[in-house]
């Protein structure tokens, strides 16, 4: 068939003229600032202020090349064609010239673009059609219409499979890509809330929720300019998960999103597991309640003290310690710089009794003076001064021979008062103060008076023990709690994989966010056995208060319904409350391989030898107990898949999953039968479960 009579053909060729005037236009602004960028780096600046604005304007201009590059990716992907005639084409961004009056390209963040994500037959929002187009590089190679206002289709139209469904039974690359071109209106909405507070989206597993933070954090950097200004922080369970999810934003031309684990988030990267027992202790605000407890005990707790200066010795009463401490703890600040505070205070009042007893030994000396020799030496030193020419000289108090000033200057530097202020409120160090309460059972028991006994003994360590994971938030508490809040915050916070935060890494993430701007997403059924929460109003409230927005997904966009099916009584048993999610793709029914307990690599081997020989190419994930792990590694699987311990599967995908041993993945922790339901609901293709004989399951 030629091209003419192909109208298919005729489309994409249409829309690659167009596609390539976009690309030369982007390749033209990129080269632009690119050479605007090196005569900036070559201009000399001869002063202070001109290298601070040559390094403003190399910023600006490196951040624009970030945006333009992000964009070469399938720089356009839609076009709306209106009811009025007119048409626009959305892109990664938006482009418009002099020239022309509408946008060659407007970006898909754009109110403009609004219906191309939400129009729909019943409500077609004045579209006749919206076109997808797919590229391979800058080459346009598809076309797909929809119609949308019960038109039938004419010649230009290319009605055909839709994008959604090519884009779900793409391979999988191991790494997560924009869905830029396909939101769904469900997903569309939640990215353009307008809502600046706080947004929670639940889902089953695969309805997009990872897509939908994180289409969501580049739509707040577009369009909340304040938020974006203070930068915005996604956050998610782990570096395995952050390295999947790392190349999403900056294909949607923003490089600016910090993506950070609890750990970075507070600089510290134990590698030790704690028990989980012993995690969820330290999970909960009880612990940021017993290091704050110990930080008060450590400003000023009981007050009346002597200090010494020069020969005298000043005596300060409980109640003036106490009001001092009281100022220095209203101001918020930390523990330590709260100490300076506290100490100016004190030597105000230091100063005081100073003054007050000099005022007190010179009224002495004047009286006695005056008894002997019958003279008044306030006046007689004022008659003097009036006789030298300083005729409003007043007659002098004793306070006046007082200089609080350079006394109280003296004070501040006096060894002294340094000595008894490091007694009343010594300086701290959060790794110590964390160390000082897991390592006492006294302070544990004075701190921690809600635990049982059994309780506090299993949070006792030794000293030399090193950090674990769960310690993270607790030095991070001590950190805010000692220094203040932390210097890096955030305008807006995204949060993946929500369910998994315990009270103290949701204290964490909120110290972060002082405006509370966020989006969260995660699932309860998913939830790993640290949680303890139920809900998310049980896991919030404390941290943001009841009140936010819920959202719920309800398509799965990975797994197919065969796969979704074979995890029903799973889902019944550990959220019988949770609505079962419905998948728009069918696909293979899920298969179970029966081995021998010293046979399970050979099996695994010959399973994954089959799927890459049936399907090449494919991206092959295999999930197991952590105590698998090396087993399988040292047989070489991680050659042909990768090798995942199903309780750090959370959030990924892989076309085919194998997963190893079921009954292995329920008793490995607590609350193993949600770990079986994340590894059971990983693959966008197939599903094989292979079952050790013996075992349940
Ligand atoms: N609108 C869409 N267009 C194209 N692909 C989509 C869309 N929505 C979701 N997907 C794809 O579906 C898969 C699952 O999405 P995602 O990881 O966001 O789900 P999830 O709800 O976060 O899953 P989980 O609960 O397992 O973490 C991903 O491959 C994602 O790219």
């Amino acid at each position: 068939m030629s091209q003419i009579d192909d109208p298919a053909a005729c489309q994409v060729e249409f829309e690659q003229a167009h596609v390539s005037t976009l690309y030369e236009l982007l390749t033209e602004r990129l080269s632009e600032a690119q050479t605007r960028l090196a005569d900036v780096l070559k201009t000399p600046a001869e002063s202070a202020s001109e290298t601070h604005e040559r390094e403003v304007t190399a910023q600006r201009l490196a951040k624009e090349i970030g945006r333009l590059e992000g964009a070469e990716n399938g720089l356009v992907f839609g076009r709306i064609d209106r009811a009025d005639g007119t048409t626009l084409r959305i892109g990664r961004l938006g482009m418009q010239t002099d020239e022309e009056d509408l946008p060659l390209l407007v970006d898909w963040r754009a109110n403009a673009a609004r219906p191309f994500y939400e129009a729909t037959p019943v409500h077609p929002m004045s579209l006749r059609r919206r076109r997808h187009l797919r590229l391979e590089e800058r080459t346009v190679v598809a076309v797909s219409d929809e119609l949308l206002d019960g038109s039938a289709p004419t010649a230009g139209d290319v009605v055909g499979d839709g994008p959604l469904m090519e884009a779900l039974s793409a391979r999988r690359t191991g790494r997560m890509q924009a869905a830029v071109a396909t939101l769904q209106a469900e997903q569309d909405e939640i990215v353009r809330s307008t809502h600046r507070g706080v947004s929670v989206v639940q889902g089953g597993p695969g309805t997009g929720k990872t897509v939908v933070a994180l289409h969501r954090a580049a739509y707040v950097l577009y369009a909340f300019p304040r938020a974006a200004e203070h930068g915005v922080l996604v956050v998610g369970p782990n570096a395995r998960f952050l390295e999947y999810i790392s190349q999403v934003l900056p294909s949607l031309g923003e490089n600016d999103v910090v993506l950070a684990t609890c750990q970075e988030l507070a600089g510290v990267f134990p590698d030790t597991a704690e028990p989980l027992d012993v995690a969820r202790l330290k999970g909960s605000s009880a612990m940021a309640d017993a290091l704050a407890d110990m930080v008060r005990c450590h400003q000023a707790p009981s007050g009346s003290f002597t200090v010494r200066i020069g020969h005298e010795t000043v005596r300060l009463h409980d109640e003036v310690v106490a009001t001092a401490r009281d100022a220095a703890v209203a101001t918020g600040l930390g523990h330590n710089p709260a100490r300076q505070v506290f100490k100016e205070l004190l030597v105000d009042a230091i100063t005081d009794a100073l003054e007050r007893s000099t005022g007190d030994i010179l009224e002495q000396i004047d009286a006695e003076v005056a008894i002997l020799t019958g003279t008044d030496l306030d006046r007689a030193t004022a008659a003097d001064l009036r006789h030298l020419g300083f005729d409003d000289a007043p007659a002098t108090g004793p306070a006046d021979e007082f200089d609080a000033d350079a006394v109280r200057v003296g004070l501040l530097d006096d060894a002294h008062i340094d000595r008894t202020v490091e007694t009343l409120w010594p300086r701290l160090v959060p790794s110590e103060l964390v160390r000082a309460l897991l390592t006492n059972s006294d302070t544990l028991a004075e701190h921690l008076p809600g635990l049982t006994k059994d309780e506090r003994s299993r949070l006792l360590r030794s000293s030399e023990d090193s950090w674990t994971d769960a310690d993270v938030p607790l030095l991070d508490e001590a950190a805010s709690l000692l220094d203040g809040p932390p210097q890096r915050t955030y305008g807006y916070v995204v949060v993946d994989e929500a369910q998994e935060l315990t009270a103290m890494q949701w204290r964490m993430i909120v110290r972060r966010c002082p405006g509370k701007a966020m989006t969260l997403v995660g699932d309860f059924a998913q939830a790993g056995p640290v949680t303890t929460a139920r809900d998310w109003k049980e896991a919030l409230s404390p941290h943001v208060g009841p009140r936010f927005n819920l959202h719920t997904l309800t398509v799965s966009y990975r797994t197919t319904q065969e796969i979704l099916e074979t995890t029903r009584e799973l889902l019944a048993r550990i959220a019988p409350d949770q609505t079962p999610t419905r998948s728009l793709r069918r696909g293979e029914t899920p298969r179970t391989v029966p081995t021998q307990p010293d046979a399970i690599v050979a099996t695994v081997a010959r399973e994954l030898q089959t799927q890459t020989a049936a399907h090449p190419g494919e991206l092959l994930g295999v999930i197991c107990a952590e105590s698998r792990l090396d087993q399988l590694t040292a047989a070489g699987i991680g050659e042909h898949a990768r090798i995942v311990p199903a309780s750090e599967a959370r959030g990924l995908e892989f076309d085919g999953v194998v997963v190893v041993s079921p009954e292995e993945i329920v008793t490995a922790r607590p609350g193993g039968e949600k770990d079986l339901y994340v590894a059971l609901t990983r693959a966008t293709k197939r599903l094989c479960t292979i079952a050790v004989q013996g075992q349940g399951c």
